[in-house]
């Protein structure tokens, strides 16, 4: 099988990156952790790599709004990386928190979703100044960091990273995490094609639409989303934590487990990946 390569992107204020590359290692991928400034420095360094990871973290100190510089950074300077990962259908992309964050931010996750509503300038100028993004993620509905384990469902879905998976145990750690679609109208659209790929549930373990309350839905998104992919399954960003749960002793309860699983329930994520390219 061939080992792809891993891409995992670094910026002032990111803490996630060595376990996220430590994960990809354990799942048969070959990782390095590479800071924003070198690629802008080095624009064709990113054609070694198969696999984009942007990890967690609190990129350029969350300010203006979590993500925002690193992909306004990515947008302004790594222009052919980003077609690289996204558009060439060869390759993967992964964010993870802060990395969805980032990801959503550059537009890549709801990409293609028809039913735009551009905002018209008024008075006399026919243009239309801007486009509404389909959806964004914005503050916990209790306006703080929340730091604790979820329970996650996974809807049908063409996400590569979620092949065989029904439900998983992570940990998450956000503040700006409540997912927000504009309207009904692109909620459904990106519901319908599987797009809205892994949500938070209750004991049952199954996807809800409903918005169920906190503290199962740890921040108040719409439709309990938690990660959502491209159109392809090839593009995936979510908030929990899957680098965090890749061994079975870093479950909350491990000591108290009557059969030890022998890994964790995030490492499927990265073996997905990794397999993709067998
Ligand atoms: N763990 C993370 O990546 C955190 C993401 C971001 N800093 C937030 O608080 O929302």
């Amino acid at each position: 099988m061939p080992t792809p390569r891993v891409l995992v992107l670094r910026a002032p204020g990111t803490n996630c990156d060595v376990e996220t590359a430590h994960a990809f290692d354990v799942a048969g991928g070959q990782s390095e952790r590479v800071h924003v400034g070198r690629l802008i420095e080095n624009p064709a360094l990113h054609k070694r790599y198969q696999i984009l990871c942007v990890p967690g973290g609190f990129s350029y100190g969350d300010d203006i709004a979590a993500g925002r510089i690193l992909a306004t950074r990515m947008r302004r300077h790594l222009d052919e990386m980003i077609h690289h990962f996204v558009d060439s259908g060869d390759n993967l992309v992964l964010g993870i928190c802060n990395g969805m964050q980032v990801l959503m931010r550059l537009g890549v996750l709801t990409a293609g979703v028809r039913s735009a509503q551009p905002v018209m300038a008024g008075g006399d100028d026919p243009e239309p100044t801007h486009e509404i993004p389909p959806a964004t993620l914005t503050w916990n509905n209790h306006g703080r960091f929340e730091d604790r384990w979820v329970q996650l469902a996974v809807d049908e879905t063409p996400c590569v990273f979620l092949k065989g998976i029904e439900k998983m145990y992570l940990p998450m750690a956000h503040a700006e995490g409540k997912f927000v679609a504009r309207d009904a109208d692109a909620l459904d659209e990106l519901r319908k094609a599987g797009r809205l790929a892994i949500r938070y549930c209750d004991e049952s373990g199954e996807v809800t639409d409903e918005t169920l309350p906190f503290p199962v839905n740890p921040n108040g998104g719409d439709a309990n989303v938690a990660g959502v992919c491209d159109a392809s399954g090839r593009v995936f960003g979510l908030m929990p934590h899957p680098e965090r749960h890749i061994d079975a002793v870093q479950h909350p309860y491990w000591t108290r487990r009557q059969v030890q699983p022998e890994h964790g329930d995030g490492l499927a994520v990265f073996r997905n990946a990794v397999e993709w390219f067998a």
